[in-house]
């Protein structure tokens, strides 16, 4: 038999044609077997030249069959004996996994990074630097570009990663592998039959989030930044310190109302399943800016240990299916936020509310146009493909603008209103920027007139209080800047920043708020000159009369002659005569 019968019979593909030989039975099973072929292999082999090439051959058949047989019995031990599970970014169960991983020490084994200035929103970041001060400013952001394994309770687990790393600049997809197109996505493989070990480790990681996060609110907020990728709605979460009830300073009784309120909405769900009423509850904040409706629903979610999920209706990326979206992956018990919620109401946006004395920022359809109809809102918040157990806030400057629809019971259970700061939250403010505790030598002034200053630390902070002669109890400064302050002229907002400006000095606060509060005048006169100008130019503009006084198309031949037009209507605008 020829060479090539022979190479032919060791190296067929299954599927070729082959090279036909002749039968001989009973040798028919050996040689189909290509045992045959295998001792005609050996018998050239003995041949020297040809011999050593059929070796190699032969060698690297035997080295890529074997290398295909491991391929497979990975495969096939991978899709048995494994369980690989997906986070998707903008999940509230992609926190957890991304913090369980940054616990579990993953990024060790990582060779690469992207490092970048710190920033809040870093989740993968390492900060690996001996020096405290240098370990502040950078952190490096394992890519994940190739699977890692690590152990978790006896289990090997793998993870994979697609999309670009989480905090990081939109870009190309660090791990271009077969997800590349998912952006944003964690995979975790587990190595086990055990579909349980793989919701131990996501409860694990869950309450692992709980606890690092105890002491703040988590706010989820939408991001056009990220919109698209995936279809992810809450794709940004910040982590603020919570805030206590107590320093919201309020009417009596507002917050606690709230509070209360909110407390039995969430322990009563079986009542409203009885009542077969839908489980939600919503609340409406309004009232002037920086009165302290952001900060009530904080502190709430704070204490009601709730995440709150907040978006704002003058971005205007929101739409209807945007905003349906989003509210229907917000897990139970979210507190759901709506900012700016007149913003839906485009049909009364071109009102002018600019009356003198109207401190009001333009309504916020006027800031951003939204695209959210108010049949698209009312339908979110009626709960329509979204979970129930839910509360609702909302907040606007402008109730007024609001639509009967949406105010009535069942949508809006609960209106609160806010206004400009009072006499009695100038006064509690005050005690909370000068507590008494912090400033002992206020307690028992007036004092001696050889009084010498003295420097102490608080808590680790070194203050100059007693640079200022304390010649009034703290809460008779208080009272004094209360009495200082008009009631309902400036938000506690704007008192806050006064006080801030003092931060050290009570006494000058104190006693310096009656010639701050005429300089705030003068500038809000100045601004409403400035505004009446504007609006004087406007109406001008409108009427078609230029600068001169003459209408333009008497000075230029721009614009046409008024025909039919109430020829008072230029003098209304309070510009010309003639
Ligand atoms: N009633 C208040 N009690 C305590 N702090 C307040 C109060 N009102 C305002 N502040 C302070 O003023 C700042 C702005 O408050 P906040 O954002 O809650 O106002 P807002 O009413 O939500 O304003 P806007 O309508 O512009 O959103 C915060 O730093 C907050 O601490």
């Amino acid at each position: 038999m020829s060479l090539s019968y022979y190479l032919n019979k060791i190296l067929r593909v299954p599927g070729e044609a082959q090279v036909k030989a002749p039968v001989q039975a009973p040798g028919h099973v050996a040689s189909s077997l290509g045992l045959s072929s295998f001792g005609a292999a050996i018998h050239l082999m003995s041949n020297s030249y040809v011999g050593s090439s059929v070796k190699l051959l032969l060698l690297g058949s035997i080295v890529e069959t074997g290398r295909r047989l491991f391929r497979w019995l990975i495969d096939r031990f991978g899709i048995q004996y494994s369980t690989t599970v997906r986070f998707t970014q903008g999940d509230p169960a992609y926190e957890w996994i991304v913090l369980f991983l940054t616990q579990e020490n993953v990024w060790r084994r990582s060779r690469e990074f992207v490092c970048s200035a710190r920033n809040s929103q870093r989740k993968w970041a390492v900060r690996a630097a001996s020096d405290a001060t240098i370990k502040a400013n950078a952190e490096y952001v394992p890519t994940y570009k190739k699977p890692q394994l690590f152990r978790w309770r006896g289990y090997w687990v793998e993870i994979k990663r697609a999309g670009a790393v989480a905090g990081s600049a939109p870009g190309p997809a660090y791990y271009p592998g077969p997800y590349s197109d998912e952006a944003g996505s964690i995979y975790i493989t587990i190595y086990t039959l055990d579909m349980n070990v793989l919701s131990d480790l996501v409860e694990d990681a869950r309450l692992r989030y709980l606890e690092v996060n105890r002491p703040n609110v988590v706010i989820h907020l939408a991001d056009a930044h990220h919109f698209g990728a995936g279809g992810q709605t809450w794709t940004t979460v910040k982590h603020k310190i919570r805030r206590p009830l107590s320093s919201i300073i309020l009417p009596d009784g507002v917050v606690d109302s709230i509070m209360t309120d909110a407390q039995e909405f969430l322990s009563t769900e079986n009542w409203y399943i009885e009542a077969g009423i839908p489980h939600r509850r919503g609340y409406l904040l309004h009232g002037p800016p920086g009165s302290g409706k952001t900060s009530t629903i904080y502190a709430l979610a704070g204490a009601l240990n709730l995440e709150i999920y907040s978006l704002s209706l003058a971005s205007n990326f929101v739409d209807d299916s945007f905003l349906q979206r989003a509210a229907s992956s917000i897990p139970k018990h979210g507190l759901f936020l709506i900012e700016d919620i007149d913003c839906a109401f485009s049909a009364r946006e071109d009102e002018d509310t600019d009356d003198e004395g109207d401190r009001r920022p333009p309504p916020a359809a006027k800031r951003g146009r939204s695209s959210v109809t108010l049949s698209g809102l009312l339908n979110v918040i009626d709960g329509v493909g979204s979970e129930e157990g839910k509360l609702f806030f909302a907040t606007t400057n402008y109730i007024d603008r609001l639509d009967a629809a949406l105010l009535r019971p069942g949508r809006i259970d609960h209106k609160i209103e806010y206004g400009l700061a009072t006499a009695q939250q100038a006064h509690a403010l005050f005690l909370q920027f000068f507590p008494a505790a912090r400033f002992p030598q206020f307690a028992c002034a007036p004092l001696p007139a050889d009084w010498t200053t003295t420097t102490t630390t608080t808590a680790g902070m070194q203050h100059d209080t007693q640079k200022e002669k304390p010649t009034m109890r703290i809460d008779a400064l208080a009272a004094t800047f209360a009495a200082g302050v008009p009631p309902g002229e400036f938000s506690t907002a704007e008192l806050q920043g006064f006080l801030q400006g003092h931060k050290t000095r009570p006494a000058e606060a104190a006693h310096g708020a009656p010639s701050w509060v005429e300089v705030e005048r003068t500038e809000r006169r100045e601004r409403e000159s400035r505004k009446e100008e504007r609006r004087a130019r406007a109406a001008l503009r409108k009427a078609g009369v230029n600068g001169s006084g003459m209408p333009n198309w008497m000075v230029n031949g721009t614009g046409s002659a008024p025909t039919g037009r109430d020829p008072t209507s230029v003098q209304k605008a309070g510009v010309l005569s003639f």
